[in-house]
């Protein structure tokens, strides 16, 4: 089996983050790409992360109207990355021009609700019930809209999994001492979100602000 882990590449300068791919390459499965790294280095970066060889997973999170999601997919078919992710409140037309623009290859997953939330967040959105519910709902949407699959925390992944058994789920907010820290609210342990069905694992801070980014992933990669 392949290695889940994708290491978040949530650095500014493109020659450090190059480095730390370099660096931990032999413990990790892919590298994802989100808004920061995107913002700074556009598709120049991503073809220069590519070219080392791993999987890439480009987390821009696109929210807009169907026409103008799906003309950003099909921009983005320079870069073919291997997952693409659409936010699933952006509703059933939405992820269904999302998925129509993609590449072939490319998987498109959809966000239901970032791990930085928990239910008091969502209520302040308007959004009554509780996490789980609201990852059930966004996740039924998804796979109606013909989406591959969805990101969700560790603590949904496997009801997740037991109703949409060939979906492809995306887990972040994970943390090797299984305990929230900092910005990431709903958070498990790398090895319960495999075992809980997750089919991507995506790490940053805790390799890339390791002391020791090398033997971080090594540790991760351990446990799993
Ligand atoms: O719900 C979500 C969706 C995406 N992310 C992204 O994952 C990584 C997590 O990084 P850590 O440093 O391991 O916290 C980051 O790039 C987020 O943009 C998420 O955390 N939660």
């Amino acid at each position: 089996m392949s290695n889940p882990v994708y290491l978040a590449l949530d650095v500014p300068q493109l020659d450090a983050a190059k480095a730390l791919v370099e660096k931990v390459r032999g413990h990790i499965g892919g590298v994802k790409l989100g808004l920061e790294f995107f913002c700074a280095h556009g598709t120049h970066g991503v073809h220069e992360i590519a070219h080392l060889g791993l999987p890439i997973f480009l987390d821009l999170k696109l929210h807009d109207i169907p026409n103008t999601v799906a003309g950003a997919m099909q921009s983005l078919h320079v870069v073919e990355p291997a997952i693409m992710t659409v936010h699933a409140s952006g509703g059933r037309a939405m992820m269904e021009d999302a998925k129509a623009a993609a590449g072939e290859n490319t998987k498109v997953v959809a966000v239901t609700m970032l791990t930085s939330l928990d239910e008091r967040d969502l209520e302040r959105t308007g959004v009554g019930g509780t996490p789980h519910d609201h990852v059930m709902r966004l996740a039924e949407l998804a796979k109606d809209s013909g989406l591959d699959g969805i990101v969700c925390s560790g603590q949904e992944v496997k009801a997740v999994h037991k109703q949409w058994k060939d979906g492809f789920f995306v887990v972040p907010g994970l943390r090797p001492g299984g305990k929230a820290t900092g910005d990431q609210k709903r958070v498990v342990t790398p090895r319960q979100a495999r075992d809980d069905g997750a089919s991507v694992l995506v790490i940053g801070r805790p390799i890339s602000r390791a002391d020791d980014p090398l033997q971080a992933a090594r540790e991760i990669e351990a446990t799993l």
